[in-house]
């Protein structure tokens, strides 16, 4: 069943509109972090791994890795909870090599192809999303590049590269009617606020030549913020829908007053949802929320007050919820399946996996080096003089660098300094956890990953269930 844009919603062949309602499938084909559990980026610890045990028992366990994350058992679960769409991030290390550039690693398709197929057999939708680009598209560790700077925006040859991947992938992909579209860029962060237009001209052009069929969903600048500098560039694209990402900091520990769905709260939820649709909605432009949703305590970090913190955040999932529904909005909440923090489904506690990784995972929560949405009390004073030097020598007029204000110095300076500095110096003790171990024991800590060894978020699961047949 292909899908279509019209005006500002999504249809069918018959011209039925379907809101698409799902989530990512964040840490499988673009492994993060906090979803995962490892330090810094996943090029970094591939690379660890391959030194730690060897490169063939390595790529068997990421292999193993990738399969087990997502099989028939996750595809029936999340379609018995009322939920049609998969949003699929993928890295585009698994296509095309650095070191040979522009061919293209057929390996690429295995599981990519297996999930499309195993989604669509239980009538899921599934969308395509370029997490990490040649180069980095975005300053943050999910685009893969070990940096803070997104190289793509300043070497021609990266956005080259990515817009022959694209074209390879519509060759693939271009007749599969279960595919609902490609999302060419995750969460570009361009400081000049064109490039990324002038690149979405060229990657729609490069797509439609070979599939004139599936939506594009293009993100905003700026974490799929920010459309302001897109002009009219909507006239020159066919069946395009436009994708923010509406994380709400009530959802984080870092919110600035506890939520309590108060009248001012509510309006401030709805007021950061309606700025970033904001140039859709004054052109009649269709809107897809390609990431969303809080972040949740765990009983082994955050004791007594997990509930407490969860019944929060759930109400701000709701409240969300309730705005996109006035809306009839189609989105994809951030994350299916994860170590804890935010998954729909996450690895059990008692799993080869967790039990390996136990101290060093509550040594990368102490150190909060796992930046996004972590909670950095305990790590606080050591940065704090970091930032007190930045601020002593550095005049005011210096100190917004973009993506400021999504990025304030603060995080600028402590998030960078976890992130990328204090996470390169744990890799290594990451991928040591693996020696002497042989292929079975790699094959059952990777089988912790399968959702039979998970346990289900079942408050969120409900929320959104009951939400999706709220709006039919
Ligand atoms: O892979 C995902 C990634 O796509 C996602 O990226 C982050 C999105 O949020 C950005 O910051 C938010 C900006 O808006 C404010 O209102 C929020 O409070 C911020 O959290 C952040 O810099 C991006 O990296 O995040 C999760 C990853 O797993």
């Amino acid at each position: 069943m292909s899908l279509k844009v019209s005006g500002t919603k999504i249809v069918d062949e018959e011209g039925k509109e379907i809101i698409l309602r799902g989530a990512g499938l964040g840490g499988w084909m673009n492994m993060e972090n906090f979803i995962s559990g490892y330090p810094g980026c996943e090029f970094q610890i591939r690379h660890a791994l391959g030194e730690a045990i060897g490169q063939e028992k390595s790529e068997f366990f990421f292999d193993k890795f990738l399969e087990y994350f997502f099989m028939e058992s996750d595809a029936k679960f999340f379609s018995s909870l009322g939920l049609n769409c998969i949003r699929l991030p993928f890295n585009y290390r698994h296509f095309e090599d650095d070191m040979n550039p522009r061919v293209l690693k057929e390996s690429g398709f295995k599981h990519l192809d297996r999930v499309i197929e195993l989604c669509a057999s239980h009538n899921i939708h599934t969308i395509l999303d370029l997490h990490t680009a040649p180069g980095g598209q975005n300053t943050d560790w999910h685009s893969d590049h070990g940096g803070h700077i997104a190289n793509f925006w300043v070497h021609k040859d990266h956005q080259d590269r990515t817009i022959w991947l694209w074209e390879k992938l519509a060759e693939h992909y271009k007749s599969n009617k279960w595919i609902a579209g490609y999302n060419p860029l995750n969460e570009p962060t361009d400081p000049t606020h064109t490039r990324v237009v002038d690149f979405y001209g060229r990657v729609h052009s490069a797509i439609r030549a070979i599939d004139p069929n599936h939506i594009i969903f293009f993100d905003g600048n700026t974490f799929a913020s920010d459309f302001s500098h897109f002009g009219d560039a909507h006239k020159n694209w066919d069946n395009t829908a436009y994708s923010i990402h509406d994380y709400s900091l009530f959802g984080f520990p870092a919110a600035p007053e506890e939520y309590v769905a108060n009248e001012q709260q509510l309006r401030r939820l709805r007021r950061s949802y309606e700025k970033k649709r904001e140039w859709m909605d004054e052109r009649g432009l269709c809107v897809w929320n390609g990431e969303w949703g809080p972040v949740y305590a765990r009983k082994q970090y955050d004791g007594e007050a997990t509930e407490k913190i969860n019944e929060v955040r759930y109400q701000v999932l709701k409240d969300q919820l309730d705005i996109y529904n006035q809306d009839r909005l189609s989105w994809s909440i951030w994350l299916y399946k994860d170590i804890g923090f935010q998954g729909m489904v996450y690895v059990d506690l008692e799993t080869p996996y967790m039990t390996l990784f136990r101290s060093f995972l509550a040594k990368k929560h102490r150190l909060a080096i796992d930046a996004w949405g972590a909670d950095d009390t305990a790590v606080k004073p050591v940065y704090q003089h970091l930032l007190d030097h930045v601020v002593e020598e550095v005049p005011a007029s210096y100190r917004d660098l973009y993506p400021h204000p999504v990025w304030r110095l603060s995080d600028r300076v402590t998030r960078l300094a976890r992130n990328i500095l204090v996470s390169e110096f744990l890799v290594k003790e990451w991928a040591d956890h693996f020696v002497g171990k042989d292929l079975e024991e790699l094959d059952a800590i990777a089988a912790s990953f399968k959702y039979e060894a998970c346990q289900k978020r079942e408050g969120l699961n409900k929320i959104l269930t009951d939400s999706a047949k709220a709006v039919v």
